[in-house]
């Protein structure tokens, strides 16, 4: 991956596992506090040499040994198109693990600047190399309106993604765009048990809630990630797969979104954030502070890996 890159044009940072491979398996719905991990970006490493760090490809074999490890990567690219280039062969990579490894790759995308961020995997070599026909796709998060609209996440993805990418229609899981909030969130998650029932979507063994192979991650510049807003109530929601929200700070005002809890039961998560004016943000989820977490970012830690992409616009402030 970034290993192609000099180091004047990629900065990568390493942390450490959090967790061991030997995490005590919680049982669903355990206390809250044992399914939360907290993440302490390690600024002493920021500086190490590239040669030091090891590879940051998620392939097959660089992944196989880290399983039930909570690892945490940031890569800085010169360019949003290196960006894109490189997010593009670490979600072929992970499609690749997981298509052999279970024969199905779960693959959550968010909305916003994200999807544009993904259209390297619409070209070749990976248009025809990926294993389509193995990939399920769902929404982190989704705005209440209909499908067609233009604020729809799922219209976003269809547009600038999944109209380009042979992904069966059947395998593709958008809300119910007739349900009132409420409702498409309770729908949202029996579809999720569903796929859960037919072993589709696994389990976490450490938390009982579904666990995604894939987050595709964007984040807000004021930190949030799906629709999880800074001080909002549904941050600290422990027990819901999906819920809703109908005064998001953002519009359009109603949304469903995925938990926390379910977030964070993900296997990889990419947090991908681009534009100087997510700096800040970026900036308080990996500065040096030692305060507990304001934003909303800054609780995403999933089980196996999660991995930053940053311009070098984003990165500015770091
Ligand atoms: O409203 C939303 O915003 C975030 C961030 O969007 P971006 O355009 O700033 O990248 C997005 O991740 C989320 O899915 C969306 O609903």
């Amino acid at each position: 991956m970034a290993s192609t890159l000099s180091l004047s044009s990629s900065l990568r940072y390493f942390l450490p596992p959090t967790r061991t491979s030997h995490a005590p398996v919680i049982p669903l719905f355990a206390s809250p506090r044992l399914r939360q991990r907290s993440i302490k970006p390690l600024r002493a490493n920021l500086k190490a040499p590239i040669s030091a760090l090891g590879s940051s490809s998620p392939s097959a074999s660089s992944t196989a040994g880290m399983a039930g490890q909570n690892k945490k990567k940031v890569e800085v690219f010169d360019s949003e198109e290196q960006l894109a280039v490189q997010l593009a062969k670490y979600t072929a990579d992970l499609s690749d693990k997981f298509s052999k490894e279970r024969g199905a790759f779960t693959v959550v995308l968010s909305g916003g600047s994200l999807i544009k961020a993904l259209r390297k995997l619409c070209e070749a070599p990976y248009l025809d190399s990926v294993e389509w026909g193995k990939w399920h796709v769902l929404w982190v998060d989704e705005r209440v309106v209909p499908k067609d609209h233009e604020d729809s996440n799922y219209k976003l993805a269809l547009d600038g993604f999944l109209s380009k990418v042979p992904i069966p229609a059947g395998n593709v899981y958008a809300i119910n765009d007739a349900l009132s909030a409420e409702g498409a969130a309770d729908d949202y998650e029996t579809c999720l048990k569903h796929l859960v029932t037919q072993g589709v979507l696994a389990t976490s063994k450490a938390t009982g809630f579904p666990k995604f192979d894939l987050m595709l991650l964007g984040m807000g510049p004021d930190g949030h990630v799906a629709s999880l807003f800074p001080g909002h109530p549904l941050v600290n929601e422990k027990e819901k797969w999906v819920t809703f929200i109908k005064d998001s700070p953002k519009p359009p005002p109603e949304r469903i979104t995925f938990t926390f809890p379910v977030i964070n039961s993900s296997a990889y998560i990419a947090m991908v954030v681009n534009g100087a004016g997510k700096s800040g943000a970026v900036q308080t989820a990996l500065g040096n502070s030692e305060n507990s977490a304001t934003l909303p970012v800054q609780l995403v830690a999933p089980e196996d890996e999660l991995t930053w992409f940053l311009d070098k616009e984003a990165a500015s402030k770091l």
